[in-house]
């Protein structure tokens, strides 16, 4: 189950589907000195929902930024559609002044939608995540799941092709997040996007990806990449399926030596 990076994969895992998201010895280093990314080469494509776990500080977040052009790459190439890229951050990033509504608006605003067009689109993404009644509530009357609902509403009114999540459910209790882990999984099938998610749970990088990426320590690096061996939709019971628990293990472990730097 076990690819090492730069491995050639098995015949039986090759994947033929056109690239959504290229990163090609793609490295970063902060004007300040830092290098936070060492070199990066990874193909992720069509379909595909792939997670990044790795030890805090190792340039995760650092990876999509890059991704979705927030900063540029000191060295190599990142191939991606952005004018169809979702992005949602740890934070919901709302708009304290703006009702769910508009908030959910707020993207197609800024690009210049007809108001009744974007309307109808925030309406039917606040649907999709299970927000209907609360439109006109403002975030402060919302929990902390809800709002990360409305901040995956506003990403998806621009349909993106390339999902990217940087640890979207880090600071919600277990319950929440094990069913936004759910609710993310029904969207992804729906919409068919790619998605790129960030978490420092083993698990939920298990149970959302069809491939797990562990990184090294700063400056990060692929040290290890795992394909997931089941199929969509899945199921909570998942979680204490033997192969699911099996695969966690092995996945903690590496991702232990690349927090300690070695076996
Ligand atoms: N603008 C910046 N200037 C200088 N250094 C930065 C900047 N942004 C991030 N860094 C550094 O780059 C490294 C990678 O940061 P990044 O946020 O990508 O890590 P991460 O893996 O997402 O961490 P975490 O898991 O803790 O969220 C860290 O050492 C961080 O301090």
């Amino acid at each position: 189950m076990t690819v090492s990076a730069g491995a050639p994969e098995p015949a039986a895992m090759e994947d033929t589907r056109p690239a959504a998201l290229t990163f090609d010895k793609v490295s970063m280093r902060f004007p300040d000195g830092t290098q936070a990314i060492g070199e990066v080469s990874l193909t992720i494509r069509q379909g595909e929902f792939v997670s990044i776990v790795g030890p805090s500080g190792c340039g995760k977040s650092t990876l999509l930024k890059i991704a979705s052009g927030l900063f540029p790459q000191t060295t190599g190439t990142v191939t991606v559609d952005r004018s169809h890229l979702g992005y949602t951050f740890q934070d919901a990033t709302l708009l304290p002044w703006r009702k769910v509504l508009g908030n959910v608006e707020l993207l197609m605003e800024l690009r210049g939608y007809p108001k009744e067009e974007r309307r109808r689109i925030a309406l039917e993404q606040i649907s999709l995540v299970g927000l209907d009644g609360f439109a006109n509530h403002y975030p402060k009357r919302l929990s902390g799941g809800m709002r990360m609902r409305a901040s995956l509403a506003r990403s998806l009114s621009l349909n993106p092709t390339v999902f990217m999540f940087d640890e979207p459910f880090g600071a919600l209790d277990e319950i929440t997040r094990e069913r936004l882990n759910d609710e993310l999984l029904s969207l992804y099938m729906r919409k068919g996007f790619t998605g790129l998610f960030i978490t420092h749970s083993i698990s939920e990088a298990v149970y959302l990806s069809s491939k797990v990426i562990v990184m090294s320590r700063r400056p990060g690096t692929i040290l290890n990449v795992y394909d997931i061996p089941f199929g969509f939709p899945r199921s909570p019971e998942l979680r204490y399926d033997p192969v699911f628990t099996e695969l966690c293990g092995e996945i903690s472990v590496s991702l232990r030596e690349a927090t300690e730097g070695g076996a």
